[in-house]
């Protein structure tokens, strides 16, 4: 017998509408389609929309995956679908268990018609229980694409096929023959990359993000730097901004990452005009390669909680695997 074990934590794939008639709420978890020969364990840390799943909430999952991961064979959590990808990346940061761990959630409700739920918590445990899974670090399974944790992302606020990133999935999992003898066909297109992972006790460091835009002058910026031990800021292309930013950055001692709104591709130091990328990390800033935003901050944490300095925390972001 296989052992799955199925962590809820809330999300739509738990929701329905409230009988107060507000709207869609998390209220009792999805139940797992029969899965034969397969002993299935349930836990749910909490549930949760996933607006209100904090970090804390992410590094006490990742506590709860570690201590089930020796008796079990396969992972599944069911996660809300607005922050998945920040969920499955904390996970990526600091799992050290080689137990596969499969996320996964539904876009629509138990009460509407296409619920995608039992699907997708199907290919997401037959995913987790596959061979081939075991050693790639946390995955997130929707529609029957299978994506690395570090470039998933959210990519339509009501498809079905609500998740992408570049450069795209590294797998696919269909399903194939009668519910009782059903067969996984399952292909993976990558091999797993190296995956360095940290263990911080709690996630203290406070990282706000800012948003560049046309004509940003760096209104929020001081206040911003005064709050938090690090910054974040979501660049224009390559990792640019205005002019008024570099003297900022400049003057700024907490470590500044420079990620990018584009949704694809990697921060660069290209250009030297004043606020290009050349000249950021020229004054101090860090580059966040392929990292979006709110990764990055979850990285910086991650680091900044272990207490690193903006040099080795530099080296971290410039080690080539993000
Ligand atoms: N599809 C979903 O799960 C969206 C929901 N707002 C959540 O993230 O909890």
């Amino acid at each position: 017998m296989k052992r799955l074990a199925v962590i809820h934590t809330g999300g739509t794939i738990a929701s329905r509408p409230s009988p107060d008639g507000r709207g869609v709420t998390p209220q009792t978890p999805p139940s797992v389609p029969g899965l034969p020969g397969v002993q299935v364990t349930h836990h749910q840390p909490f549930n949760l929309p996933s607006p209100h799943v904090t970090p804390a909430h992410m590094l006490h999952l990742a506590h709860l995956i570690e201590r089930l991961a020796p008796d079990a064979d396969g992972i599944v959590v069911t996660h809300g679908t607005d922050t998945l990808e920040e969920t499955a990346f904390l996970l990526h940061l600091t799992l050290s268990a080689r137990t596969p761990v499969v996320l996964t959630g539904s876009m629509r409700h138990a009460e509407e018609i296409s619920w995608d739920g039992p699907g997708n918590l199907l290919d997401a445990a037959y995913t987790a229980l596959h061979p081939q899974t075991a050693g790639r670090g946390p995955l997130a399974v929707f529609s029957g694409d299978i994506f690395d944790a570090r470039t998933v992302t959210k990519v339509h606020t009501t498809a079905v096929d609500a998740f992408g990133g570049y450069p795209g999935p590294i797998g696919r999992i269909d399903r194939a023959g009668p519910r009782d003898q059903m067969q996984a066909h399952l292909r993976y297109f990558a091999t797993p990359e190296p995956r360095p992972t940290y263990a911080p006790e709690v996630l203290t460091a406070r990282v706000e993000i800012l948003y560049a835009a046309a004509g940003w002058t760096g209104e929020g910026y001081a206040e911003a730097e005064a709050r938090a031990d690090g910054l974040v800021i979501a660049a224009l292309g390559t990792g640019n901004l205005p002019a008024e930013l570099l003297p900022l950055i400049a003057s700024t001692t907490q470590p500044v990452i420079i990620a990018t709104r584009t949704h694809a591709g990697p921060v660069i130091p290209v250009y030297g005009y004043a606020g290009g990328g050349a000249t950021l990390v020229a004054a101090g800033a860090i580059p966040a390669s392929f990292l979006n935003a709110h990764k990055a901050r979850l990285l910086l944490m991650v680091l900044l909680s272990l207490g690193m300095s903006r040099e080795e925390i530099r080296g971290v972001f410039e080690g080539g695997v993000f």
